[in-house]
């Protein structure tokens, strides 16, 4: 089987599709690939493993109708027409649960930032702002015993819900299409509906797949309903929010902060107002970026196109749901 990688990924990844007898080949430019380019590169390999873009949409996908299998390198597969894919046949998988600690750690590290305006201090040392100790200065707010709002409880927002019951004693509230059952519901987290979520959360952090219904639901009327001086956090995808109605919730003051790993565009122009206010801290989009974290998505991502080498299921194959 001849694998193509849109970027170079962990050598034991690579090892492994080798040992089994795959030839791979890995783009080794650090540019985007245009879905026209791959397309025509893909015409000689019968299955993609593909890491962050391009988008595959149907037309992509009927030209690439020869792909045994596509392996997704991240949770999210929002860049791919999941139906058209299982319409030609063609299995697609992701790589869930490995990421959720890692990408978990950017949510709360995001929410302890804001809290404290971490960001914004360091560019005011930079700029040689650190004077003397003001205690009436710098003040930011404590997150001990408040209430934490997760949209989206899957593999990540379950995983944020522990760490800052854990270390915050944090009060959890959520919203999902589903609710938890109590096997997994060990942070005696509440589920209420969207409208409960923003009216009682002191921080609200977004882990929900993007879908056409969770498209731009942080809107303007959501963060006018979120409590005043509440957080907003997305580690999830930039199309969830607004981005012009987070600019107005803030500039009016009707949020403390925002924390963002995730935007829309990505990258986020220079300039974009976002990143002059002090009370944002964006971060460009390092949910799952460390070492052994991208090291095991790499190895599932590997492992589930060598099952179909091998005539297996993709064991992480994603079956295609439209909301
Ligand atoms: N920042 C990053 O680097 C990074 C890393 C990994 C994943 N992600 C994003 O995070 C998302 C979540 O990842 P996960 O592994 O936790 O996925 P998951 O499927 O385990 O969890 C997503 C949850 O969102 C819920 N959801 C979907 N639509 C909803 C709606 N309309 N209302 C309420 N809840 C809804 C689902 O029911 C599910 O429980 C991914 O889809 C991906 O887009 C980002
Ligand atoms: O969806 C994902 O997994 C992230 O966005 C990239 O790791």
């Amino acid at each position: 089987m001849r694998i193509f990688i849109t970027r170079v990924i962990a050598a034991n990844a690579v090892s492994l599709l080798e040992t089994a007898g795959c030839q791979v080949v890995q783009h080794e430019s650090k540019s985007e690939l245009s879905p026209n380019h791959l397309i025509s590169l893909l015409q000689d390999f019968d299955a993609l493993l593909s890491v962050g873009g391009p988008v595959m949409d149907g037309e992509f996908l009927r030209r690439c109708r020869h792909l045994k299998a596509i392996a997704l390198m991240s949770a999210g597969f929002d860049k791919i027409d999941l139906d058209e894919a299982a319409a030609l046949g063609i299995p697609v998988s992701n790589t869930p649960g490995v990421l959720s600690n890692a990408t978990a750690d950017v949510a709360f590290l995001l929410m302890l930032a804001v809290s404290r305006n971490a960001f914004q201090m360091h560019k005011e040392i930079l700029k040689g702002n650190w004077n003397f100790f003001d205690p009436m200065a710098n003040l930011g707010r404590d997150l001990e015993g408040r209430t934490l709002g997760i949209f989206g409880m899957g593999n990540i927002g379950l995983v944020m819900a522990r760490k800052a019951a854990a270390a915050f004693g944090m009060k959890i509230l959520y919203h999902n299409r589903s609710k938890l059952s109590p096997e997994q519901n060990l942070v005696q987290a509440t589920w209420v509906d969207f409208d409960t979520l923003l009216q009682e959360s002191d921080v609200i952090s977004v882990h929900a797949n993007l879908y056409p219904a969770t498209t731009g639901i942080f809107n303007r009327d959501a963060f006018r309903r979120m409590k005043p001086g509440a957080i907003f956090i997305n580690a999830a995808r930039g199309k969830i929010h607004e981005e012009q109605a987070l600019i107005e919730a803030l500039q009016k003051g009707w949020i403390w902060g925002a924390g963002l790993d995730v935007t829309n565009p990505e990258p986020m122009a220079p300039g974009n107002p976002l990143l002059e206010m002090p009370n944002v801290c964006v971060l460009p989009h390092i949910g799952s970026a460390t070492l052994e974290t991208r090291t095991k998505m790499a190895v599932m991502a590997a492992e589930n196109l060598i099952a179909v080498k091998n005539g297996l299921s993709m064991p992480q194959q994603i079956t295609p749901r439209s909301s």
